[in-house]
């Protein structure tokens, strides 16, 4: 929250001021205003209202030239920093990234992840679409039940498409691919790394395979049933 502004720092009561001044007009040019009307809009007295637009000349926030019958005023690139500063603490409540973090335990699956993600049709598409060449294999995640549910928000991201393929002998399916982060609480992560999501699956929803450059095994020291927090990237 910034109140901060050069020496004389403003408080919530003149930023709403501020910001009502600026939706009359007073960003853009110079507005005429009475501290009558600033008094009633904002619910408090005449001398509030006085003292509020006092408060905000003196931080530099407002310029003013007083008439006969009101006052001229308009924000100064300060004041509008001030309220910039407003706005982007608006913008990080309601559009931060919201990345999904999802919790389970390493385990082994059945052993074909490793012979999918060698297949040339795909291994192309990965270095491609990736920019990485991925170790062969899946790191396989038994999700908590919790988890489980809330991979479903996975459905409002946009992920990288692989597509399907075929050879003389089989059709091979789409794959979807979403950038991601897996770490072991409270240590090491690994990055970058991708959800893969085979449209054809021998899996359920509570396994998820993650892909990545390295031998995360390795690279995290994880075992069978050590747990593992997968975070991932909302687009
Ligand atoms: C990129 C990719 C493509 C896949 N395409 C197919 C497919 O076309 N048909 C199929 O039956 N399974 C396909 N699979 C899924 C595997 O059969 C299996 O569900 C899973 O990947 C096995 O993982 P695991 O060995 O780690 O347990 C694919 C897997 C990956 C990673
Ligand atoms: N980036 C990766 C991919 C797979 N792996 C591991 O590499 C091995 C081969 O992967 P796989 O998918 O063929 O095997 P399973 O997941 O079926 O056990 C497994 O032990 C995976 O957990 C890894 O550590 N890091
Ligand atoms: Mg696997």
């Amino acid at each position: 929250m910034a109140l901060q502004a050069g020496t004389h720092a403003v408080g919530f009561d003149e930023l709403a001021v501020l910001k009502v001044l600026a939706l009359d007009g007073a960003a853009r040019g110079e507005v005429k205003v009475s501290s009558g009307d600033i008094a009633e809009r904002h619910d408090v007295s005449n001398q509030t209202a006085s003292r509020r637009l006092q408060a905000l000349e003196n931080a530099g926030h407002i310029e003013r030239e007083t008439v006969s019958d009101g006052q001229y005023v308009v924000l100064t690139d300060a004041g509008e920093r001030a309220l910039k500063h407003e706005y982007e603490d608006y913008r990080a409540i309601f559009e931060a990234r919201r990345d999904l973090t999802l919790r389970g335990t390493a385990t082994s699956g059945m052993g074909e992840g490793r012979h999918y993600i060698s297949l040339p049709g795909y291994n192309r598409q990965f270095s491609e679409k990736l920019g990485y060449d991925p170790y062969p294999g899946t790191f396989n995640v038994d999700l908590t039940d919790r988890s489980r549910r809330e991979r479903s928000a996975m459905a409002s991201f946009d992920p990288v498409h692989i597509d399907g393929w075929e050879d003389e002998e089989r059709t091979y399916g789409p794959a979807y691919c979403y950038p991601a982060t897996l770490e072991v609480p409270g240590g090491h992560s690994a990055s970058p790394a991708h959800v893969i999501v085979p449209d054809r699956t021998h899996h359920d929803e509570d396994q998820m395979e993650i892909i990545a450059p390295e031998h995360l095994r390795d690279e995290l020291g994880v075992i069978d049933g050590d747990e593992v927090i997968v975070r991932v990237a909302a687009e």
